[in-house]
């Protein structure tokens, strides 16, 4: 196979932003997740590929893991003012990479700082669209939330859905990202408010029976038909490592049965550098922590890794 040309980064510099937070979510340890993809050697493999690195630490010297709770506010959500405050660094991290024409690879952490990179990833281009890779919607709002976790509502607040519902913490988040610009691939565990949304503003989505019925190939390129016609926009990629079945990576918060495959969450990956579009990624929701053998680590972190060597450029031939 020929080396990608990848459109938007022809340098190919690249950013590894860490996320350790946890405050999306109730459990401890996915603020690890960094951590342990970094002593993996992620930025070696990286570098192997071909790319000039740095890695950033924008939560370094704070203090939000401590200060974590799990009572919700008026809003009906949890841990709001310490979320806020760490998106908003996540967020200015994401800008600044692409300002200098670094792509983006933000390591979490819960997928809360979703709200940080796509709204960022959309400042710095408005054309760029994004695929939400997960078994969840994440698109909860204040309103729709049962569990109150913000990491299963970041793309809500890009979106400015129940906009009324937002506690005022929020109002930095630009609210930047339209129904026609967005697609889901993985789904299977959305809620009841979050189906509605998805219907009314009929955005794209690929669940777990589209992946069986089509086959993964096929199911990305409708994804992009959908997001990038022309393909032609740059690609914000946002990876939910529960996508991929927890029998290949089990250390993950919100496990749910019947997910991909390994080698068709690699797939996605490989498929949108194969574009040459891609301009930012997130990989997330590695919880070290709830692994019940070493060898449960290992596999998630290993399948993160991958995701990430497969969105850099790596082909099996
Ligand atoms: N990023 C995730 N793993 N999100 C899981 C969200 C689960 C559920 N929909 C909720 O709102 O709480
Ligand atoms: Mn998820
Ligand atoms: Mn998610």
């Amino acid at each position: 196979m020929t080396e990608i040309q990848y459109k938007f980064h022809p340098n190919k510099k690249a950013t590894i932003i860490t996320a350790p937070f946890s405050g999306g979510q109730p459990k401890g340890g996915v603020e690890l997740g960094p951590e342990y993809i970094l002593n993996a050697g992620f930025e070696k493999q990286a570098q192997a590929l071909g790319w000039e690195t740095a890695v950033v630490h924008p939560l370094a010297n704070t203090d939000y893991e401590s200060k974590k709770t799990d009572d919700k506010d008026s809003y009906g959500i949890k841990n709001t003012s310490i979320v806020s405050q760490c998106c908003e660094k996540i967020h200015t991290a994401v800008k600044s990479a692409l300002d200098s024409d670094s792509l983006p690879i933000t390591v979490g952490g819960d997928h809360s700082i979703g709200m940080a990179t796509v709204s960022a990833a959309l400042e710095h281009n408005p054309d760029a669209c994004v695929l939400w890779i997960d078994a969840h919607a994440d698109i909860n709002t204040p309103k729709t939330t049962d569990s109150g976790n913000l990491h299963g509502c970041p793309i809500s607040f890009v979106m400015g859905i129940d906009r009324e519902s937002f506690p005022p913490e929020f109002s930095w988040v630009p609210e930047n990202l339209k129904p026609n610009k967005i697609a889901y691939i993985g789904l299977r565990d959305v809620d009841e408010g979050e189906k509605a949304i998805l219907k009314k503003y009929n955005i794209p989505a690929f669940s777990m029976y589209h992946v069986d019925k089509y086959g993964i190939g096929k199911v990305v390129d409708m994804a992009l038909d959908a997001v990038n016609p022309d393909r032609k926009n740059p690609i914000h990629l946002s990876y939910d490592v529960d996508a991929i079945d927890p029998s290949f990576v089990p250390a993950t918060g919100t496990r749910v049965e019947g997910g991909l495959s390994l080698r068709e969450g690699l797939f996605i990956a490989e498929d949108v550098a194969q574009t040459g579009l891609l301009a930012s990624i997130d990989i997330v929701e590695t919880n070290p922590l709830l692994a019940e053998t070493e060898e449960h680590v290992l596999d998630t972190v290993s399948a993160a890794c991958a995701i990430g060597r497969c969105a850099l450029g790596q082909t099996l031939l």
